[in-house]
Formats: C-alpha cells, sequence, structure tokens
C-alpha cells in the first residue's frame, strides 16, 4: 500500500526568484529540485517559477500564481507541491488550504530524502534530530501537515514517533537524541586519539552530492596493498547515497598509510537543521589532515557546487583548512580545460586517470615533512623510546650496548626535539 502511494506521488515544482540577474540561478536551482524530488521516489509533472520582487507574506507566492499552481495540480493530476525555498508553518497552512493537496518546501523534501538513506544508528539520530527542529518551528502551521499519514514525501522518518507530538514532546525527545549521539561520539573520541597517537594521518573526502567522493574512496580501497576490498562504501548516480561518514585504512604501494573518510554530500541551500544535526560527524571528518575537495568536472554547474561546498566548509569552520581540489569525472569532459587552480589535480574514478598524480600530492601534503632517522637511545631515557616506538612505524630496532637502536621516519618536531640521538655516523 504504503509503497503504491510513494510510487504515484506526483509533484508540481515551484520556485521564485527576484529580478533578472537571478534568471539563470533559478533554472539551475529548479533543475536540482527536480533531481531531489526524483531522489525522494516522486515524479516532476510541471515546474512553475514566477519572478516577483518581494515575497507574499501569506502565501509566499502571489495570488495569481497560486491560482496558476491549482490549474497545473489539477492538469497533472499531482498531489503533492514542493517550493524551492523554506516556508514558514502559516504559509504552509494557508498553501495547503488554498491548493487542497500536500505542501512541502526544499528542506522538509531533503529531510525526506536523508530519512530514507539513513542507515547507521548513528545517522538516523542525527536525520530525526532534524526533522523534529524542522518541525518544532513550524508547529502553528503544520497543524494539518503533521496530522499527515500513510507514506510519501515529508511523512517519512526514521522514528516512529514523528507525528502528532506537541512541541514538549519534541523537546523532549530532542534532549533525549542529543544525549544519545553525545554517547556515540564519546567512542569516536576515543577512535580518534588512538589513530593520532599511531600518527597515522587523515585525508577527508568532501564536495557536493554525486561528485564521486565514495567511488574515489572505493578506487583506494581496490589499490591498497593492505586491501580490505570487502570493505567497499556504497556509491550510486542518486542524489545523497552517502549520510554516513566511512573511514578506511589505506596503504600505499611504499607502506605509507593513510585513514581516507567519506562524508555526507552538500547541495545548495542545505537546511541548517542538517548541517546543525550532522555537525559532530562532519566536523570530525573534517579534523582531517588534508581535505579532498571533489568536484563533479562534467556538471553543468560545477562551479556554483564548488561555491556551495566552499561555504558549508566554512560554516563548519574548515574553510581554510589545507586542501586539494579534485576534478573529478574528466573522462566525461572532452575539452580538459577546466578550473585551473594551483592545488587541483584532475582525475577519473572510473578510468583511473591521474590516480597516480593525485597520490603524489596527496603524499606531499601528509609525508613530506617526515624525517627518516636512526637513533640510539641510552636505557637511561627509556621513555623517549617507547615514544617513538608507540608513535611511529619502526623498521628496525635493536637492543646494543649504549642503547636502543631504532630505523624509522619521525616528525620534524620529534626530530628536532631527539635529534641528540642521531646515530653518528663513522
Ligand atoms: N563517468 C564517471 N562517472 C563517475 C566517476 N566517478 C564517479 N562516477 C559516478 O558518479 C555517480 C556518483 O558517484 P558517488 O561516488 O556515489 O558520488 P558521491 O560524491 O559519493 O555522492 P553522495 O554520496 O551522494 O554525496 C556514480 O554513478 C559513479 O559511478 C568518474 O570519474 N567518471
Ligand atoms: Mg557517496
Amino acid at each position: 500500500m504504503e509503497e503504491n502511494q510513494i510510487l504515484t506521488q506526483r509533484a508540481v515544482l515551484v520556485g521564485l526568484y527576484q529580478g533578472l540577474k537571478d534568471e539563470f540561478d533559478i533554472r539551475e536551482s529548479m533543475n536540482e529540485l527536480a533531481e531531489l524530488t526524483l531522489a525522494a521516489g516522486a515524479e516532476v509533472a510541471d515546474i512553475i517559477i514566477q519572478n516577483k520582487a518581494s515575497i507574499e507574506a501569506a502565501t509566499f507566492i502571489g495570488a495569481g500564481k497560486v491560482e496558476e499552481v491549482k490549474m497545473a495540480i489539477q492538469d497533472t493530476e499531482s498531489n503533492i507541491v514542493i517550493f524551492n525555498d523554506e516556508l514558514s508553518g502559516a504559509q504552509i497552512r494557508n498553501l495547503e488550504n488554498l491548493l487542497e493537496t500536500t505542501v512541502i518546501d526544499r528542506t522538509a523534501l531533503i529531510l525526506d530524502i536523508f530519512a530514507v538513506r539513513a542507515q547507521t544508528k548513528i545517522a538516523k539520530l542525527q536525520v530525526e534530530l532534524a526533522q523534529l527542529r524542522y518541525r518544532a518551528s513550524r508547529l502553528t502551521g503544520l497543524g494539518a501537515s503533521l496530522s499527515r499519514t500513510g507514506g510519501g514525501i515529508g511523512t517519512r522518518g526514521p522514528g516512529e514517533q514523528k507525528l502528532e507530538i506537541d512541541r514538549r514532546r519534541i523537546n523532549e525527545r530532542i534532549d533525549e537524541i542529543r544525549k544519545q549521539i553525545k554517547e556515540s561520539e564519546k567512542n569516536r573520541t576515543v577512535q580518534r586519539k588512538l589513530r593520532k597517537k599511531m600518527e597515522v594521518p587523515v585525508v577527508a573526502l568532501v564536495g557536493y552530492t554525486n561528485a564521486g567522493k565514495s567511488s574515489i574512496l572505493n578506487y583506494f580501497i581496490n589499490h591498497s596493498i593492505e586491501g580490505e576490498p570487502d570493505k567497499q562504501v556504497f556509491e550510486k548516480d542518486m542524489l545523497f547515497a552517502t549520510l554516513d561518514t566511512f573511514a578506511r585504512r589505506i596503504v600505499l604501494e611504499d607502506k605509507k598509510e593513510f585513514i581516507l573518510t567519506d562524508t555526507v554530500g552538500f547541495v545548495s541551500k542545505l537546511p541548517h537543521s542538517i548541517i546543525d544535526a550532522f555537525k559532530a560527524t562532519l566536523e570530525e571528518a573534517l579534523g582531517a589532515d588534508i581535505l579532498l575537495h571533489v568536484v563533479d568536472a562534467s556538471n553543468d554547474s560545477y562551479k556554483m557546487q564548488m561555491e556551495v561546498t566552499k561555504q558549508v566548509l566554512n560554516e563548519l569552520h574548515a574553510g581554510d583548512k589545507e586542501m586539494i581540489t579534485v576534478f573529478n569525472k574528466m573522462d566525461l569532459v572532452p575539452d580538459k580545460v577546466i578550473g585551473d587552480l594551483e592545488e587541483s589535480v584532475h582525475i577519473s574514478a572510473k578510468t583511473g586517470e591521474n590516480i597516480a598524480l593525485l597520490v603524489e600530492k596527496i603524499k606531499t601534503h601528509l609525508f613530506s615533512h617526515m624525517k627518516k632517522v636512526i637513533f640510539v637511545i641510552p636505557y637511561t631515557d627509556g621513555k623517549a623510546a617507547s615514544y617513538i616506538c608507540e608513535t611511529y612505524k619502526v623498521d628496525k630496532i635493536d637492543h646494543l650496548e649504549m642503547g636502543t637502536y631504532i630505523e624509522t621516519e619521525v616528525s620534524e618536531a620529534d626530530y628536532n626535539k631527539y635529534k641528540h640521538y642521531l646515530k653518528i655516523e663513522e
């Protein structure tokens, strides 16, 4: 029953822009809204755009446009209207009364996709948190919508406690989820500390949804010399295929290793509630030593997508992190002159083109400061010897008369700190 209802959902999309200069932007934005609608499992029946200098307080679009939308609903036998901008609770209620059908906004649509895609416990909690926040801020107007049941966009959620709960219960649930998220964060922090201690550097893939982040991670997993090919991550040609941060250990041919993490993709007008709810996991990923900003070079809107990614990174205070821009899907771009940034590389996760170059760049960033050393540490400084052994990958260790002999590679800071123990060449 429910499946059927989802399949037969037909949507009229409505967008508003102000002034001529935004005309191109609104088309880009509406195309994306159409893709999001498809990703949520509904069909797009019609797209209606209004150019209007000011927003109508009660109905967002003007009265004439409301009539036009109503006609479109009837003509196309649609049963949902999706607005490209965030609506207030009152606007949704007014529009639902006038249009006599379900009205949702872009935020609710994105939240809905997230609700369906969330797999792990933490992702489910984060999505529920975002949904509850969205609902809490619209309680006054959302009377009809809140009691909607029966499946379809706008009614799906990870928990069963999503409908007909009043503000107090919503707040209670928000507190409860926050606690649970914090609890699982504690475990992650322990893991992160462990990693830091092992000095395995971390590289994070970030970027617009569908850019190819998971495909790049899978390519690295396949080519890691201590491979765990069964640990491939999910990649698919759809928006928001990845909702969880996955981390995989990658070992390069020269035995240098790093952790590569995949993250949730970004999209324009990514709801604040989502950024907020995913902040904890995103911030963890963004604590990486370097970010790979993955761009779908074959997408006409790639410049806008790069801008959006940068904005979201700024919002997460990761805007000035070390970053390599990775133009991906170059196999689909016929003339290969695209965004020539200084720290950029043009690859294809599909053909493997230029991945070797990307690896070189990653290595330069992660390991160029490392120094090959031979220490002989006297037994009186056992602390230093055990620190070196715990922190770095030791190539050779021996117990000589004068002390512990260690061959390894250390950071510049530790090189300076322990240089008095360097083995003196004879
Ligand atoms: N032709 C081509 N397709 C690619 C390339 N890299 C990825 N794709 C395809 O692009 C689609 C999206 O790839 P994903 O790796 O899932 O993208 P993502 O960035 O992880 O997307 P989200 O998880 O949704 O944020 C898939 O269908 C991939 O097969 C590439 O280099 N060339
Ligand atoms: Mg992905």
